[in-house]
């Protein structure tokens, strides 16, 4: 079983990763995780934090000589801020200091729910690891995915749909050279799928001490049919890339193809019609079956049905304002404004990279359940017999 766990605190020592269930002979690098890394930092709106960490991976195990060996892998992304919070974010008991304690939550953040939940007097034993930071060490297990995927043409790629409430078109280069023109060039930041205009919205609310959200979208491309379940609900592979989704912080909604809109036409309208040309075997498509159309966004009953995956999630407002929102002061129960901790005033373009993997993660354990072996050689087999049976179907 393909699966993954998270710990640290965002000013913390380290934020780390065990992933399990990775096949032997998946090639693996430092250097390539660190292209996501790299590209997760980026984005017009981030905040003063993203000066100070330069994030890199360190493989702590389960590679060796660039290769995976079937052992659990071991990632690390260091925090450079530590060296300042040393003490504030200390493990030992001598350095405790209640007079450094938050106690004014900020709306929309889990401050408060989080303090009253795990009976917290200081705000701060919560917002470290409710924090976004988390993302950085979850990018580098999705590049983990990547690169799994990747083995089978299978690609995974995300840009910023909509912010605010300015819309931008799916860019038009693949977006796997898009990703490949990113790992060569430190100019390109996400900005390059942001418009000016989304540009000139971010210093709007930046001005006004206010913050923006908006949609991501992400594609997945070669995913064959037959990924995820209709059995059991959850085998479901929509509804795992849902909670996926769901779990990164500030993501309020997903949708799939038509996603919401679908709703409000008539069937007639929303489903794609199924068509089958021999021809397309010749030309070394997968099946003869195919669709004209992509409403469904390649998922049919929790199953994908070999059409390019489509995905959007869309992000709210970051909590923190400079110009901040009434609360209430935990201890003295008197109103105050919340907590400016320093903020991002928009993360949309990094919460792409972050849904990127946390879709690819998705994708690459339905892929291994389906075709699942022990090494990267069997899965191959599998898979490839697989694709012969569907082409005589
Ligand atoms: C990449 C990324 C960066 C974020 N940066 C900030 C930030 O600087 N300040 C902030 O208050 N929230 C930020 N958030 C959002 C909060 O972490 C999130 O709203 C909070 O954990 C509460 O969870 P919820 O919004 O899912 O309910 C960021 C989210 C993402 C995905
Ligand atoms: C550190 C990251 O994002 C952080 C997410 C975050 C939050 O509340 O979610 C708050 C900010 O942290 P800080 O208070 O240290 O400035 C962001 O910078 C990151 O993306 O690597």
């Amino acid at each position: 079983m393909f699966r993954y766990l998270t710990a640290g605190e965002s000013h913390g020592p380290q934020l780390t990763a065990i992933i399990e269930g990775m096949p032997s002979g998946l090639k693996i690098s430092e250097e390539t995780i660190n292209v996501d890394l790299a590209r997760r930092q980026c984005g017009y709106g981030r905040g003063g934090r993203m000066l100070i960490e330069k994030d890199t991976v360190q493989i702590l195990s389960g590679v060796r000589w660039g290769e995976s060996i079937g052992s659990p892998i071991t990632l690390c992304v260091r925090n450079k801020d530590w060296s300042n919070w040393e003490e504030r974010m200390s493990p030992d008991a001598r350095h405790r200091d209640d007079k450094i304690r938050v106690t004014r939550s900020r709306p929309g953040h889990a401050d408060l729910a989080g303090a009253m939940k795990y009976n917290h007097r200081d705000v701060r034993n919560i917002l470290e690891r409710s924090s976004a930071r988390e993302t950085a060490v979850r990018v580098a297990v999705g590049a983990v995915a990547k690169a799994l995927l990747a083995a089978f043409d299978i690609t995974v790629s995300g840009f910023v749909a909509e912010l605010g409430s300015i819309r931008a078109e799916r860019p038009e280069l693949p977006l796997a050279r898009l990703r490949e023109q990113a790992a060569g060039s430190e100019l390109f930041t996400y900005d390059a799928a942001v418009e000016p205009r989304m540009k000139a919205l971010i210093d709007q609310a930046k001005d006004s001490g206010d913050t923006v959200g908006g949609v991501v979208e992400i594609i997945v491309t070669g995913a064959p049919v037959g990924l995820g379940s209709h059995v059991q609900w959850d085998r479901k592979l929509d509804a795992r890339l849902a909670m996926g989704l769901m779990s990164i912080q500030a993501i309020k909604g997903v949708e799939f193809g038509l996603g919401f809109d679908a709703a409000r036409r008539p069937g007639s309208q929303v489903h794609d019609e199924i068509y089958y040309d021999s021809i397309r075997l010749g030309q070394g498509e997968a099946s003869g079956f195919f669709r004209k159309t992509n409403n469904a966004g390649g998922l049919e009953g929790g199953i994908s049905n070999g059409e390019e995956i489509v995905v959007r999630a869309a992000m709210k407002p970051i909590p923190t304002l400079y110009r901040p929102l009434k609360s209430v002061d935990m201890q003295t129960k008197e109103p105050f404004e919340a907590t400016v901790e320093r903020s991002d005033v928009c993360a949309v373009p990094a919460a792409a990279v972050v849904a990127e993997a946390v879709v690819a993660i998705e994708i690459a354990a339905a892929f291994l359940e389906k075709f699942g072996g022990d090494s990267l050689a069997e899965i191959q087999r599998n898979y490839d017999g697989y694709r012969e049976y569907l082409r005589a179907f």
